[in-house]
């Protein structure tokens, strides 16, 4: 093995399972399996080195600068990557290059411009589950009871946030934070990963996450004695071992410094409104369901933010709104400060969209991968902070008052930065030439004479062309001999005396003189100083930035958050959103409610808004009906969204708005296919349902979208009816529910709280006209065939299912007796639960029942009329539809 293969396999070594990249020169070169992997993937061509040998090593290769490009196709494609460079120069070094593995990559530790979304945060997570001991208990602990501890970091910016919550929600929770990767520990078998979702896992081993040693670990990151005083006390040390593991991986792949992490937030200190994963995808709250892009989904209505880090703020706003009703009026009355005086607004957007990703170049400088142009923006952006601290002076709300006492204005900083750096500046130090000339001395005596020498030599070919009367005499420059004067052979004879020859070209001849030796000296010296000189200042300019660390990072969170409001007051103004009233109660009152994001992307006045109020008067749960494409989950999903706009701090898309602010909101709507998971759409449908019956509270919101349809009528209804029993008699919360089942109507007269609701039609000549208003009482149609006339069914199919229709209704109609349906609670004398598509009323088994006197049976007889109901009768009981 050579010494570079032998060097090769030792950071391979180091690396573990990531695909090493090998600096060779101006190149990246990967070898063996690592080639072929990467070949197959990124498109190269795949050689070998030592073709001759027995055994060729397999090699593959790119030139250095498509490393961004490369690195993110192979991380797209699930794999990590270990960058391995040379680190020192190969003109100094002393045999064989040093080289080190200075990084590696993988989804969650990108920082990389390139290969990261500005717009987008990028969450590192770590999972750990705690069993609790069995006090004696001998079945298993239940997945409420396994304590998971949730961990998130942000490499690029130094967010780091730790949790404790039970093992039935981390799914949901790791669906709010949305992370790139996920860490889990081999042996932890609580938390093995679930390969359907869409962020990547890499198992750790154990001792990543002790205990011990992880609270040493971030005590020590975070300069810190206990973790105490940052909210982790008693039983939290699921999250502390989480945010261990987080913090060890960091430290094993990173290098450079991690000192843009200072804290570590307490996420249980500050509850938020919960979400589950369903509801997430259901409401389109950041992505779409259909192609998972933030265009049509919440998110890409209300980001109106000029800057990078105020769209990652308002994507994590909107992934956890608040439950606080002061923290909540605590945002809402900046942002309404901020609609109601538009020149404030206009300024400060104008004045941010000068400013650049402050949060990412400083997690650069703390991970000791900054340059000259990071520098230099940084100097922008601090330039811009007078302007828009003064702007933010004298203002009422007490957020934008604290955001104006935020923004420190740095000014020694800046005036270093902006005196010392080019307005345009390399994005590497290595590249020279970035230092202002004026700022610095010893660096401008230096260039001069760098530039003073080469002058002189031009100068000097000159006087040496005049004086020997050479006409094509050239003053050259190699890294062998220096510079040299090249003479032509056909001149040979007039070189003068003091030349003295160094080469034989075949054309020419070269020569040196010892006034050309000492200029050299003095030239290449100079140059060679004068960039020494500037890594100096460079170095000087990057501590003091990094001194400064703590109070930019405070800058950049306030400018994000001042972004993040003024956008929201930019959509509340444009789209004459309002300001909800936010209630401490479970009431909602919307006047002239628009979706949000179909109101902005139909035509002006297209959208027709709708009233919701749900109340003990007025109903808590509303049962929807109305024909197919009438608009009532759009309808359904508007109060939702409504909802949780009020509970983020913005205005919402109403004439006037009430909002008891709710705890959790569930939203089942649609079928979402989860075939990938084993499960069918019945099935995942009753998950959902099961999981909302189960944890829904008084004060939840929810959001019912044609629940049952996956299975039979008969079933479906069954559900559907026994569900809104149990959400009305049992948890009480607000809901509104969407539905087909016109017989569910029937529940308004014995539940008091339900309110029948539909979407109003017209019909005419045969054809549905909606009118998308929601009005009170039941639709008896579903008018399905006409709109599937409109999608473009076959008129012949068309026709036939009118024909089928009419048919089904004519039977119908004649076995249509209300039966009787049981209450659930065979108690309750009185109610009456009217069931209109079981034939049971006419059964003729319903009639001897009714008419067969108890009181003059004996026992024994009324035993024999029991069985003989049941031999005789007994099939057409379990089959109730076939009884007509
Ligand atoms: N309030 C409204 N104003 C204007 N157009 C609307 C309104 N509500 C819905 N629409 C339009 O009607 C379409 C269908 O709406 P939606 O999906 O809510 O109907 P639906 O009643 O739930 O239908 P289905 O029962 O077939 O699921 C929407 O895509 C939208 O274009």
């Amino acid at each position: 093995m050579t010494p570079m293969m032998r060097q090769y396999h030792e950071a391979k070594e180091a690396c573990g399972d990531a695909l090493l990249f090998f600096r060779m020169g101006d190149f990246y070169e990967l070898f063996l399996d690592d080639a072929k992997v990467a070949a197959g993937i990124l498109g190269l061509t795949l050689t070998s080195r030592d073709k001759d040998s027995a055994n060729p090593t397999a090699m593959a290769g790119f030139p250095h600068h498509q490393l961004d490009q490369y690195l993110q196709k192979l991380i797209k494609a699930g794999y990590r990557a270990a960058v391995c460079e040379q680190v020192e120069d190969p003109k100094q070094a002393k045999g064989l290059v040093r080289r080190e593995v200075t990084r590696v990559v993988s989804a969650g530790t990108l920082t990389d411009d390139g290969l990261l979304d500005p717009r987008e945060p990028n969450y590192l997570a770590a999972v750990f589950a705690v069993t609790p001991k069995s006090k004696g208990k001998k079945s298993a602990a239940t997945p409420a009871e396994i304590q998971v501890g949730i961990a998130w970091a942000e490499l690029s910016s130094g967010r780091f946030e730790a949790g404790v919550f039970p093992k039935s929600r981390v799914e949901d929770e790791l669906a709010r934070i949305s992370p790139a990767e996920v860490l889990y520990c081999e042996d932890d078998p609580q938390t093995h990963p679930d390969l359907t979702m869409p962020w990547s896992w890499t198992s750790r081993p154990g001792w990543s996450f002790a205990l011990d040693a992880s609270e040493k670990a971030l005590c020590k990151q975070l300069a810190v004695k206990g973790l105490e005083g940052l909210g982790f006390e008693e039983g939290s040390a699921p999250a502390i071992r989480a945010a261990g593991g987080v913090l060890a991986y960091l430290q094993d792949t990173q290098r450079g410094s991690l000192d843009h992490f200072r804290t570590l937030m307490c996420h249980n200190r500050s509850p938020v409104l919960q979400i589950d994963a369903a509801t997430r995808r259901s409401l389109e709250i950041n992505r779409t369901m259909r192609t998972g892009s933030r265009e049509g989904a919440l998110l890409g209505v209300v980001d109106r933010a000029v800057t990078p880090g105020g769209s990652r703020m308002l994507a994590d706003y909107l992934a956890a709104p608040l439950v606080a009703p002061d923290a909540i009026a605590y945002r809402a009355d900046a942002v309404s400060e901020l609609v109601g005086n538009h020149m404030l607004r206009a300024d400060v957007r104008k004045i941010l969209t000068d400013t650049y990703d402050l949060t990412r170049l400083l997690a650069r400088i703390a991970t000791g991968r900054t340059g000259p142009r990071d520098l230099r923006q940084i100097a922008v952006t601090l330039g811009g902070l007078p302007t828009l601290k003064a702007r933010l002076t004298d203002r009422v709300s007490d957020c934008l008052v604290e955001i104006e006492s935020r923004l420190h204005l740095c000014p020694e900083l800046r005036t270093s930065l902006e005196n010392a750096l080019n307005d345009d500046c390399p994005l590497s130090a290595a590249e020279g030439n970035f230092v202002r000339p004026g700022f610095d001395s010893e660096l401008d005596a230096l260039r001069e004479l760098a530039k003073g020498g080469k002058q002189w030599i031009a100068e000097y070919q000159q006087r040496q062309m005049d004086e020997t009367g050479i006409s094509n005499l050239k003053v050259g420059y190699n890294r062998v001999f220096g510079y040299f004067l090249e003479v032509s052979n056909a001149q040979k004879d007039k070189i003068p005396a003091d030349f003295i020859r160094k080469q034989t070209l075949k054309n020419c001849e070269r020569y040196i003189t010892p006034e050309l030796k000492e200029y050299e000296e003095k030239v290449l010296s100079a140059d060679e100083k004068a960039s020494t000189r500037e890594q100096i200042i460079f170095a000087d300019l990057r501590q003091m930035t990094h001194d400064h660390l703590a109070v930019l990072q405070e800058v950049a969170t306030s400018i994000a958050r001042v972004d993040v409001l003024a956008a929201l007051a930019e959509v509340a103004a444009q789209h004459h959103w309002t300001r909800p009233r936010m209630a401490d109660d479970s009431v909602v009152r919307i006047e002239g409610g628009r979706h949000p994001v179909l109101d902005v992307s139909m035509k002006q006045g297209e959208f027709v808004p709708n009233d919701c109020v749900l109340s003990p008067e007025t109903g808590m749960i509303h049962l929807i009906t109305g024909p197919n494409m009438a608009g009532k989950s759009t309808y359904i999903r508007q109060v939702a969204l409504i909802t949780l706009l009020g509970q983020v701090g913005s205005f919402v898309p109403a004439e006037s708005a009430e909002i008891g602010i709710a705890d959790r909101i569930f939203a089942r709507v649609g079928a979402s296919d989860e075939l990938s998971r084993g499960q069918s759409t019945f099935m995942v449908e009753m998950v959902e349902t099961a999981r909302i019956l189960n944890t829904a509270t008084s004060r939840s919101l929810v959001i019912l979208d044609e629940i049952g349809r996956g299975t039979s009528t008969y079933d479906g209804l069954s559900l559907a009816w026994a569900i809104t029993e149990h959400l009305h008699e049992q948890i009480g919360c607000r809901t509104l529910f969407a539905t087909h089942y016109h017989e569910l109507a029937a529940l308004q007269e014995t539940l008091p709280r339900v309110a029948n609701m539909s979407v109003a039609v017209k019909e005419w000549q045969d054809e549905v006209v909606f009118l998308h208003r929601i009005v009170s009482g039941s639709a008896d149609k579903s008018y399905g065939i006409q709109v599937a006339r409109l999608a473009g069914i076959p008129p012949q199919v068309n026709a036939r299912a009118k024909e089928v229709l009419a048919q089904l209704e004519a039977d119908h109609r004649d076995n249509l007796d209300r039966p009787t349906i049981a209450p659930p609670n065979g108690n309750r004398e009185g109610d009456k639960y009217q069931l209109t598509l079981f034939g049971y009323a006419d059964h003729p088994l319903i009639q001897q029942i009714s008419n067969v006197d108890l009181d003059s049976m004996t026992p024994m007889e009324a035993l024999q009329f029991l069985q003989k109901a049941k031999q005789g009768l007994a099939p057409s009981i379990q089959s109730p539809q076939h009884t007509s």
